[in-house]
């Protein structure tokens, strides 16, 4: 608070000016037309006299007036319609008893003026006003304030107003009074130094805690800067030697008038003697947020992804329309932690290349926080417009093109990343995808997946009509097997004879692996063990209908359970909105000898293969790739005892990690990296480059942007593009070591001598060698399988191969002689385990061959 009010009648020397604003908040009469600074804080005085209506009461608060001081005839006008705490009732002190209570409850304190300033009366006006500022006006010309007289009306819990007219900046006049001499006059110490404790802030955050004496305060005041008073070294001008010098924006007084807070601006490298902005460590951050960009404004390296912010506008203005949408689609705590920093990041990023600190923001904020009158704060067309296309009707499923459309113009563009000058905790984020928290997922499936298990058909039926917008199931969702055949017109030749040549190379890759014969391994002379795969009798195929139909994972789950001779076999997809399916999902089922087709999608599917329904056969695997319902589901029910279902692999939105280094065609290059993009918008796709020169870097980026605008899914590559990445590296090693911790879906090898680098992986699901590999091979028709581990599960799962639909039996053949051999190892080792049973079987056969 403020040790006394100046008020400025009449013209103010501009030195004094600058100086009471410091110590503010100043008295303006309304007619005043003295300009002082937005920022100062400052109170409006209506005096009898004054013409002003009440808009214009209101337009004064709005322009950012702490406060209007308005005399008793305005008050009924007034009150009610403003803030009690923007109203300060102006009183003679013969008028305190016309107050009514209306009035003391819609005003937050009172100017008095008054001839008469003891004590007793500010007592009496303090009980009437309870809880209120009182602020005393003296109106005896002959008897003008004095320091004594400020010390005692303060001591009397009044703020005293004092006239600019009676103040001066000068020592030892005697007509008007010194400010340094009104402000510290009451100050009291309770120190036995005489000293006041002082804090020191800079835009709300403590810089340390210093003291001051008498003189320093005065000489603060008066130059508008930091001085204090060192209590070994006396008075301290703050950065007179280390240059890091403070401008005083204010000074105030704490409650009882014994220590003090200098908010400033500080300057040089900080306020702590260790060179630190705060003796109370280091920034941390918003603050912390705003010295790096501000060093990396005055010298980021061209090439590095600041400077590109701070130099390509259509950029950061991407960035930032892509941050603000994901901080609205953000659900938990976390993410929208998560995102509101990306956000702030790129608009603090905005701010600094304009000049703009976080003080002047909060200026700007405090600034807004004093309007009185409201907006209505509706949003601007183009904005409603994009909400509603985004927001989910009643819980259903978010049509095709939900999102807000990202700027048609704006580059289609990866965010690029220098490895080697990443932190590990940068380094860590790069490994992420662009993927919803699975708690945050599987809390929204899990409503899904009991409503299925406790509801059977109708409940399912009920999803699949909201969910997969397909209302005409009527009795079940099931097709069963012998599915019709399809004619030229329901299914194109050319498709027909392209998945016939598909489903020939997956079956000959997959018939390969399958295990049709023992493994015998004799360990000791008579002891046999062997192992021996089954089919796994019941499975559920999972193929994606959401964005896309994907006849080609109906052929690579399908082949495989077909070679490994499951029993039942339930391809579970989206339903078309007239019910049926795509009759090239219906040819793939025909062709790898499906016995049902479950027309349900998402969660809900994956929950009725899960326990099964009165239609839907329960299965013993659930496998395919999905979007996240599909794979929060899958990762819910597998963990369910009462379901008994195990699952393929977390198999999510598709990805792909490229390695390129200088020998690679740019334009190849950005073919695959958009093949894995357009699956859905959070499709992640990395480019790791090896020493790539920048022109190659830009050539990609080019190809990117171009041959993205040429595709029909462009709208989709619009939004994961920008999530996806280019990490620089400097040599083979570091690439694949990144790539190693990534553990992409896919990964794809530009590189000199490619086949020889395969050695060099760790973790990927599917490995694509040289120029001539594009990873689509792999998708559709080389024979290899495309449901893969996604968000680097590549580190512990495999894809799906034959193997994955059998399990395996161990078994073994001990003859009598073998037992001889390994029987008493057996008892010896139950008898240290002291299973007494264990080892009495062993013994009993042994006694018997003695
Ligand atoms: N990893 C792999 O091997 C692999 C292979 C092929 C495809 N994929 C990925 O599979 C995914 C396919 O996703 P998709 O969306 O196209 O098809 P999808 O069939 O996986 O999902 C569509 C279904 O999700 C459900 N759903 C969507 N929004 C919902 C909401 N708001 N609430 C409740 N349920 C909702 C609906 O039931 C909808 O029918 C893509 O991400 C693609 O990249 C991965
Ligand atoms: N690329 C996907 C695996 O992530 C599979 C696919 C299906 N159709 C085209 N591609």
């Amino acid at each position: 608070m403020t040790v006394f009010a100046p008020l400025l009648d009449g013209q103010v020397d501009e030195a004094l000016l600058v100086v009471l604003q410091r110590i503010g908040p100043v008295i303006v009469p309304a007619l005043s037309s003295q300009q002082i600074s937005g920022d100062v804080p400052r109170y409006i005085l209506l005096d009898h006299d004054t013409s002003l209506n009440l808009d214009e009461v209101i337009q004064k608060l709005d322009q950012g007036a702490e406060k209007v001081i308005v005399p008793l005839a305005w008050a009924k006008e007034v009150v009610g319609v403003v803030p009690a705490s923007r109203v300060l009732l102006l009183l003679d002190a013969s008028s305190v008893s016309a107050v009514s209570e209306t009035v003391r409850n819609g005003v937050s304190g009172v100017l008095l003026k008054s001839p008469a300033l003891d004590a007793d009366f500010i007592t009496s006006m303090s009980r009437f006003f309870k809880g209120q500022d009182i602020h005393v006006l003296p109106t005896d010309p002959g008897a003008p304030l004095t320091p004594a007289k400020i010390r005692e009306l303060r001591q009397a819990g009044a703020i005293p107003v004092i006239p600019a007219s009676q103040l001066t900046l000068a020592e030892g006049a005697v007509s008007q009074l010194n400010v340094g001499d009104a402000y510290t006059a009451p100050l009291v110490s309770d120190r036995p130094d005489g000293l006041y404790p002082t804090v020191v802030s800079e835009g709300g955050r403590s810089l340390g805690l210093v003291y001051s004496s008498i003189a320093s305060v005065k000489e603060s005041i008066l130059t508008g800067k930091g001085v204090y008073q060192s209590r070994k070294h006396g008075l301290w001008r703050k950065g007179e030697t280390s240059g890091a010098v403070q401008d005083v924006r204010s000074i105030k007084v704490d409650c009882d008038l014994d220590s003090l807070e200098f908010e400033v601006v500080q300057h040089g490298v900080g306020f702590c003697h260790l060179n630190r902005a705060s003796c109370f460590g280091h920034n941390k951050g918003l603050p912390l947020l705003e010295r790096t960009l501000q060093s990396r404004l005055a010298e980021a390296p061209e090439g590095s992804y600041t400077r590109r912010l701070f130099n390509d506008p259509a950029l950061l203005r991407a960035k930032i329309m892509e941050e603000a949408d994901e901080l609205c689609r953000a659900e938990t705590k976390e993410e929208v932690a998560f995102e509101a920093a990306d956000l702030i990041y790129f608009a603090l990023t905005k701010c600094t290349a304009a000049g703009v600190s976080i003080a002047d923001i909060e200026r700007s904020l405090d600034q807004k926080a004093k309007k009185v009158t409201r907006r209505p704060g509706n949003a601007k067309p183009q904005w409603v417009n994009a909400e509603a296309s985004s927001s989910k009707v009643n819980g259903s499923a978010p049509p095709a093109a939900a999102a807000p459309k990202p700027d048609q113009d704006a580059p289609i563009r990866m965010r690029t990343y220098t490895l080697s000058e990443c932190s590990p905790a940068e380094r860590a984020r790069l490994l992420k995808r662009p993927v919803l928290n699975s708690d945050a997922m599987i809390a929204k499936v899990r409503p899904i997946v009991d409503a299925v298990r406790t509801g059977g058909d109708a409940a399912l039926m009920k999803l699949v009509a909201q969910f997969d917008r397909c209302t005409v199931l009527k009795d079940t969702p099931i097709l069963r097997a012998p599915f019709p055949e399809l004619s030229d017109t329901e299914l194109d030749p050319e498709v027909r004879k392209a998945i016939d040549v598909a489903y020939a190379n997956v079956r000959t890759f997959h018939a390969a692996q399958a295990e049709t014969t023992a493994l015998r391994v004799e360990t000791m002379p008579g002891v046999v063990c062997s192992r021996f795969a089954r089919p796994i009798a019941r499975v559920g195929l999972y193929v994606p209908g959401g964005t896309a139909i994907l006849p080609s994972t109906a052929l690579m789950l399908g082949v495989p359970a077909q070679v490994a001779g499951c029993q039942e076999v339930v391809l579970a997809t989206p339903p078309r909105a007239d019910g049926s399916i795509s009759p090239e999902v219906m040819y793939c089922a025909k062709l790898v000898g499906a016995s049902a087709i479950l027309r349900a999608g998402g969660a809900q599917a994956v929950a009725a293969m899960a326990y099964g329904t009165e239609t839907v056969p329960k299965v013993d695997k659930i496998f395919g790739p999905g979007n996240q319902w599909v794979t929060a589901a899958k990762m819910l029910v597998q963990n369910d005892t009462d379901a008994l279902v195990s699952i393929d692999m977390p198999a999510g939105p598709s990805e792909v990690l490229v390695i390129a280094d200088e020998t690679c065609n740019p334009a190849f290059v950005a073919s695959d990296l958009l093949s894995q993009a357009e699956h859905g918008v959070d499709s992640q796709v990395v480019l790791v480059a090896v020493n790539l020169p920048e022109h190659t870097i830009s050539a990609i980026e080019a190809e990117v942007d171009a041959q993205a605008r040429a595709l029909p899914r462009v709208d989709i590559m619009r939004e994961s593009i920008p999530k996806s990445i280019i990490v620089k590296t400097t040599s083979v090693q570091e690439a694949f070591s990144f790539s190693n911790d990534y553990a992409p879906e896919h990964l794809i090898l530009h590189l000199a001598d490619a086949p020889s680098t395969v050695a060099l992986v760790q973790n990927a699901g599917s490995v694509f060698v040289g120029p001539y590999s594009p990873e689509s091979c792999g998708d559709y028709a080389s024979g290899t399988n495309h449901t893969l581990p996604t968000n680097g599960y590549a580190r512990q799962f495999s894809g799906v191969n034959t193997q994955s639909f059998q399990k395996h039996i161990t078994s073994q053949e001990i003859t009598a002689s073998g037992l001889k051999n390994v029987g008493p190892v057996v008892a010896t080792l139950a008898d240290c385990e002291g299973l007494g049973a264990h080892a009495n079987a062993v013994r009993i056969r042994l006694r018997t061959l003695q």
